[in-house]
């Protein structure tokens, strides 16, 4: 059923129509080609379990890219020594991926390999994601990838399997929403903040069942890594994934790098990606449009993403019982102003902010000044390629000579499988995603920030608006 070449078509209609390899009907779902699947060590053990079992073996070991990144120690150790695994359950899920990697020719970027980090940050790296792919992970924030306008989603572990056994999924066409952020954000209001507003105006189920597409002015001038922190979360608002049209920012990006196509077939990519943008008139099945110059920096109040308000507002009055026990759990009062909150730690990292330009963007915050006393402040590039840029930058100087600590990448205390984690009662900004009850540590309190905002928690010690720390010719 392929629309005739009349129909104007979205981004994501373009990329679904390519790679539909059988329609869905009434009773069963559709057969989607995948063009590339990442994998990392948390959920794709059952996975290969599931085809041994069956004697099946993996298709396409080209289009397959393996990465460790959750239960990593973000320490540093020596060449030669093991890993300082926080758990032995850790340690054995990283060598069980080692081992199912080179047993089924995946290449694997792990100990040792100067790609490897968060799976979103490093496929990008490496230009295996690229504009037009159908792109999928066993990890709910795949939809990073959906910023160079490749349809990229999450999946669980038994459809790991199917991708790993046949390369395609059983899908049914989700529904479409385009979110069109409009004008220019002001000083100090980054990628991070227009998101967490996108999210707090849908709410955690406003996305469900939806590909995003993201648009506007204030989209199209963000640079990639901007666009991957809108696009990571997008499942924070329920979507299923996000997208944006790629331009003359997402091919400059790409250029070059290990993956990406080379000479004569890099012109034609080019061509080919260029025509991926939504045509004029293509229709969506909800639209919503948001203004950035109305976005101020934003911090998360509540346990779910969708709490965000402007740092210089006020906690809200509890609206059901889920607020209270929010409101409780967070230990905040409705009506406090957030700015002022003490903090105990500072987390930046994570596959939604930490990539260069978020760590140009904490530096800027901390240099010449000291985290607070009595904070700890981990920094924790998001791939080997992040942290050598950092370094030859020297952001990791302006980080250690502030008291913060410079760590290996991983996911780390985003989602603290690694032994990185906040206490139990402690208040932790954090440029991560998720802050739900537990999330980063039992009984940890999670308030979601940008990359600015977390480095200027660091060295005040509290909720602070990063604005009051920029220089004046920033303004
Ligand atoms: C461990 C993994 C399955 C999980 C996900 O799906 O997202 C994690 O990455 C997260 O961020 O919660
Ligand atoms: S950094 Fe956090 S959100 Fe991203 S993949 Fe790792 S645990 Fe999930």
């Amino acid at each position: 059923m392929s629309p005739d070449d009349s129909t104007p078509r979205s981004l994501f209609d373009k990329v679904w129509d390519a790679h539909q390899v059988k329609a869905e009907t009434a009773e069963t779902p559709g057969v989607l080609y995948i063009d590339l699947h990442l994998i990392h060590e948390v959920t794709s053990p059952q996975a290969f379990s599931a085809l041994a079992a069956r004697g099946l073996k993996v298709r396409r070991p080209d289009r397959t890219l393996a990465t460790i990144d959750h239960s990593t120690p973000t320490l540093d150790f020596k060449a030669g020594e093991a890993p300082p695994y926080a758990t032995r359950a850790a340690q054995l899920q990283v060598e069980r991926l080692e081992v199912n990697a080179a047993s089924n020719s995946i290449p694997l970027h792990g100990w040792g390999s100067e790609y490897r980090g968060v799976v979103h940050v490093m496929g990008p790296e490496l230009g295996a994601t690229q504009p037009g792919m159908t792109v999928v992970c066993g990890d709910s924030h795949t939809a990073t990838h959906g910023a160079f306008g490749a349809l990229a989603f999450g999946i669980g572990t038994t459809e790991v399997g199917h991708v790993l056994a046949s390369q395609c999924l059983l899908q049914r066409k989700p529904k479409s929403l385009r979110v069109t952020v409009n004008g220019r954000p002001g000083r100090g209001v980054s990628a991070k903040d227009i998101v967490l507003a996108i999210i707090a105006r849908l709410g955690i189920d406003g996305g469900t069942g939806s590909v995003i597409e993201y648009a506007g002015e204030a989209i199209e001038a963000l640079d990639m890594e901007g666009r991957m922190t809108v696009c990571n979360m997008s499942i924070e608002a329920g979507a299923r994934a996000g997208m944006i049209a790629p331009d003359e920012t997402t091919f400059a990006w790409l250029k070059g790098r290990k993956l990406a196509p080379k000479g004569a077939a890099w012109d034609e990519a080019v061509t080919r990606w260029s025509q991926l943008a939504s045509d004029p008139g293509a229709r969506f099945d909800r639209e919503i449009e948001m203004d950035a110059s109305e976005i101020a920096p934003m911090v998360t109040w509540g346990t779910a993403p969708d709490t965000g308000i402007s740092i210089g507002g006020h906690v809200p009055d509890a609206r059901s019982a889920s607020h209270q026990k929010a409101l409780d759990y967070m230990q905040f009062e409705a009506g406090q102003p957030i700015a002022g909150t003490k903090v105990n730690q500072v987390f930046i990292g994570s596959c939604t902010n930490s990539r260069i330009t978020d760590l140009r963007q904490a530096a800027e915050i901390m240099r010449g000044r000291q985290v607070a006393p009595g904070v700890r402040a981990l920094v924790v590039p998001g791939s080997v390629q992040v942290r050598q840029q950092a370094e030859a930058e020297g952001l990791d100087q302006i980080f250690v000579a502030a008291g913060a600590q410079w760590r290996q990448p991983g996911c780390s205390m985003c989602i603290a499988m690694n032994g990185d984690r906040g206490e139990a009662g402690e208040l932790v900004v954090s440029t991560s995603n998720r802050n739900f009850e537990g999330r980063q540590g039992p009984g940890a309190r999670t308030v979601l920030a940008s990359p600015a905002t977390a480095a200027a928690a660091a060295v005040t010690g509290l909720i602070t608006d990063p604005r009051s720390l920029m220089e004046p010719a920033h303004v």
